[in-house]
């Protein structure tokens, strides 16, 4: 990565606010990320992985009162720490917990918080489906990334966020064509509402995203979620 070019791209980013602690915390992170033995992330290269994976990561939230007022975060099915471990790099009053049920991505955060000295992050190998049963309601904000289809995911973090938190998910364009329908059919089931849809785009070809926001209107059924694989086997999405 050509460092000065970087550096300053990660500044404009955040408005000129952010330290060149920060800063370099990124790059660091990303270097290892990208260079770590074990595969971590589908970018192989330093500009894509920065592009899709920290402003991706950064661009979203940065203006979002739902989740710059939360304390407590939760980032399920994190891998390489996408976006877990961006945000703790750069909001270190915040806690993050990092869950992914793969050790060996969970040992390679461990290394990489060593090497930032993060004292903000807690990271668990669990399924999503077992972490809820210690940390229900535990959570004001809960994320995730390319985790799972839109209702599977809002059936893996809606049991870990407290009433009147919020759930996100990043998506593509394609969610409103493919996916919207199985959010729509959750809504009532996991006691949430739709909370806003942020569109932004990232990198030079103007990728769209979203960041798709829910807020917990009331305490989620007890049977949810249920058992180990069965989210993924018979979607709530499809179920009438
Ligand atoms: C495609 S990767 C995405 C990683 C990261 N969020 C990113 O965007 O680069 C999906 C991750 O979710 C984890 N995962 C899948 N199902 C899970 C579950 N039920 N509980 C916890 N983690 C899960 C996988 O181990 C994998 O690391």
């Amino acid at each position: 990565m050509s460092n000065p070019r970087e550096l300053y791209h990660i500044r404009s980013v955040l408005s000129m606010k952010e330290s060149d602690e920060k800063a370099k915390k990124i790059n660091k992170y990303i270097n290892m990320l990208v260079n770590y033995p074990v595969n971590l992330t589908a970018y192989q290269n330093q500009k894509d992985a920065y592009e899709n994976l920290i402003l991706d990561s950064i661009i979203s939230i940065e203006a979002e009162d739902s989740f710059l007022n939360s304390k407590r975060i939760v980032d399920m099915g994190t891998g390489g720490g996408i976006p877990g471990l961006v945000w703790a790099i750069y909001f270190p009053e915040k806690e993050f917990y990092l869950v992914d049920s793969i050790s060996k991505k969970i040992q390679a955060l461990k290394i990489f918080i060593k090497e930032l000295k993060l004292t903000n992050v807690y990271l668990f190998c669990e399924r999503a489906e077992d972490f809820a049963k210690t940390h229900r309601e535990y959570f004001d904000f809960a994320t995730c990334k390319a985790l799972a289809r839109s209702d599977i995911a809002l059936e893996y973090l809606t049991p870990l966020v407290k009433v009147n938190g919020f759930i996100s998910l990043f998506k593509g364009p394609s969610y409103f064509k493919n996916e919207k329908k199985y959010t729509q059919n959750v809504l009532k089931k996991l006691n949430i509402a739709e909370f806003k849809e942020i569109e932004y785009e990232i990198g030079e070809d103007k990728k769209k995203r979203y960041f798709i926001l829910f807020k917990k209107i009331g305490t989620t059924p007890q049977n949810f979620p249920r058992q180990v694989g069965i989210p993924k086997k018979f979607p709530l999405g499809e179920i009438k």
